[in-house]
């Protein structure tokens, strides 16, 4: 099934449009969980377990595992989604970029061997630094655009053809890259107005919205800005908000909690 459309169940089924980042930081988790990277798969399944019902997506962050050299936690993680939940799609954030041949390579690191469904890229290197991973029609591709973090308007907001860069990245994905009908872009909880202009340019192209939660992004402004005429096209992360939301005993029903205050005030802006 195409992402896109595998998207759309997922947000219908569970009435959802929360996405659960999966950023495993060995210190911060549950007491009484060994702070080992054994413990990694363990404690995403704990959380799996706990919100699979009431998201539309997973999003873990490949840094959260290499950097303990638990890839094999990752593995483990997506293959445990795919076989337990396979109506909820995995979106691997590692925002690759390089030039082709390179690109090549990441294309596979994403969809064969982690199997993820989507995967984060940074569109910045061009149109060949994406293709590889583009031409895998069925999966998601989600290009930084306009992203979450303080800085994000140091370069995306430069001044190129008299409109800023972050305008012209949506343009040329929206009407140059997307042949196949598999792009989507990463636009930031914390920028609504942007987020606006962005919808204008794209049309229905879904968005991956990180920065609610932890980052403060204010959910009223981004769903009133960013939602689709369906009241859907938005995929809106929390990662740490979600997965720690509570180190004691009752860390499971917390972070549950934390996914379904989200999802009901998501949806009583839609
Ligand atoms: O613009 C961006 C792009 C990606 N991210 C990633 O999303 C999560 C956010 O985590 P929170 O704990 O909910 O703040 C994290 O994995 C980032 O790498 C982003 O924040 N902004």
């Amino acid at each position: 099934m195409r992402f896109n459309d595998k998207l759309r169940l997922a947000w219908k089924k569970n009435n959802s449009l929360v996405c659960v980042g999966l950023d495993p930081d060995l210190s911060r988790l549950p007491a009484g969980m060994a702070q080992q990277r054994e413990s990694i798969f363990e404690f995403n399944k704990t959380i799996i377990d706990a919100t699979h019902d009431v998201v539309c997506a997973y999003k873990p962050q490949i840094a959260y595992f290499s950097a303990y050299s638990a890839e094999e936690q990752l593995e483990q993680t997506i293959q445990y989604i795919k076989t337990h939940y396979p109506d909820i799609p995995v979106i691997l954030d590692s925002k690759r970029g390089d030039i082709g041949s390179t690109a090549q390579k990441y294309a596979v690191e994403a969809f064969e061997r982690y199997q993820a469904d989507a995967v984060t890229i940074n569109p910045y290197m061009g149109f060949d630094s994406a293709e590889p991973f583009l031409n895998y029609q069925d999966r998601g591709v989600i290009l930084l655009c306009r992203t979450s973090n303080r800085g994000a308007g140091d370069i995306q907001d430069l001044i190129v053809d008299g409109v800023p860069l972050y305008e012209r990245v949506a343009d040329l994905v929206a009407n140059q890259w997307n042949k196949h009908n598999n792009c989507l872009l990463v636009v930031g909880a914390t920028w609504p107005e942007q987020m606006a202009k962005i919808r204008n340019i794209v049309g229905d192209m879904p968005f991956l919205v990180p920065g609610a939660g932890a980052q403060g992004g204010d959910v009223e402004q981004l769903v009133k800005a960013g939602k689709t005429a369906d009241g859907t096209g938005l995929i809106v992360n929390s990662s740490r908000g979600v997965l720690y939301a509570s180190n004691g005993p009752d860390f499971v029903e917390a972070a549950r909690n934390e996914v379904i205050k989200l999802r009901d005030l998501i949806n009583q802006f839609r």
